[in-house]
């Protein structure tokens, strides 16, 4: 079997690890920079080339498609799902799981649990933008944020309104959310390989901090998940169309609350945290999917 890893850096933690697991199961497999690939877009013969030579004779494409890249990487995954090439992620899903809004959306309408939500364009409708989730404290989100960073607590209602008032001053986009802060600056980071959660983490903030991400100082820890937990990140992940895929989840009076679901879930937090070797679980499950003959093209592009 051949496979073309899509990533930018062969040199990052989660790209090499997928490539020493490929090798080690006896496979070929190439790290190909996607923003230096480019497309023949034609029905004869779709074809993707790099370094100017065509790239051919692959069984399977692993995605990792950088947040800010989006546009650009799920082209190069629809060429070559164009081609017949299976990947691990479709590109349809990748799209949809990179849009908060669109995310949250899709989830809530399969009765996923959530925070409560709500999103609004003008400044006209803050207060019923507060009212909708309850009032303060609740936490306001940049939508193109990524590793916490444009993730803000609002503890007064004041606050919130003049936060509000200067993200769309600005024009950003947000997102108003419920504050479970039952949570205590915990988050699960819950990793889907196919139909199962294969590693499991809680990611905790540093004192004082809510938000548990690791850029933002937080520890990790491998974690038992209920029954519950379990489902609902599964069923998450279905909801998105991703079998691949990295869903964080709040601990709420309410049960488990989805954040959001991660396309390209790093590697080297949980595979440290957890010990578990989730690379060699990716590749086994393409070995799989390949060999009974899936193909990329799923019928949705
Ligand atoms: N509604 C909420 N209630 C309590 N804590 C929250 C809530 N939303 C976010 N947090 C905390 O803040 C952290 C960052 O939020 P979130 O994951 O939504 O944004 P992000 O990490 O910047 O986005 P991304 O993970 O896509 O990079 C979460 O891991 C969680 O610990
Ligand atoms: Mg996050
Ligand atoms: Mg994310």
């Amino acid at each position: 079997m051949r496979i073309a890893i899509l990533s930018q850096k062969a040199s990052l933690y989660s790209t090499a690890r997928l490539r020493e697991a490929g090798e080690l199961a006896g496979y070929e497999v190439k790290v190909i920079d996607y923003l230096r690939c480019y497309m023949n877009i034609t029905a004869h013969k779709p074809q993707v080339v790099y370094q100017g030579q065509p790239l051919e004779g692959f069984d399977a494409v692993i995605p990792r498609i950088g947040a800010s890249r989006t546009f650009y990487g799920t082209a190069v995954v629809r060429q070559f799902e164009m081609m017949g090439v299976y990947t691990t992620n479709s590109s349809q899903a990748i799209s949809r799981s990179r849009d908060k809004l669109r995310c949250l959306q899709i989830l809530a309408k399969q009765g996923l649990g959530l925070p409560v939500t709500g999103f609004a364009h003008s400044t006209k409708d803050i207060d019923g933008l507060i009212d909708i989730v309850g009032g303060a404290p609740l936490v306001i989100k940049m939508l193109e944020g990524t590793q916490g960073i444009g993730v803000v607590l609002a503890e007064t209602y004041h606050a919130a309104k003049s936060v509000i008032e200067a993200f769309r001053g600005m024009d950003a986009n947000i997102l108003v959310q419920e504050f479970i802060s039952e949570a205590g600056g915990m988050d699960i980071r819950c990793f889907i390989v196919g139909d199962k959660v294969v590693a499991s983490m809680k990611r905790q903030g540093a004192p004082g901090e809510f938000r548990s991400n690791l850029h933002r100082g937080g520890t990790a820890e491998k974690i038992k998940l209920t029954p519950e937990e379990r489902s609902t990140a599964l069923r998450a992940a279905k909801a998105m169309g991703l079998q691949v895929a990295g869903v964080d989840l709040l601990r709420s009076n309410h049960g488990p609350v989805v954040m959001e679901v991660n396309s390209s879930p790093g590697l080297e937090g949980i595979e440290e945290a957890t010990g578990v070797n989730v690379a060699g679980k990716i590749i086994q499950f393409i070995e799989k999917a390949v060999n009974s003959g899936q193909s990329g093209d799923r019928g949705k592009y």
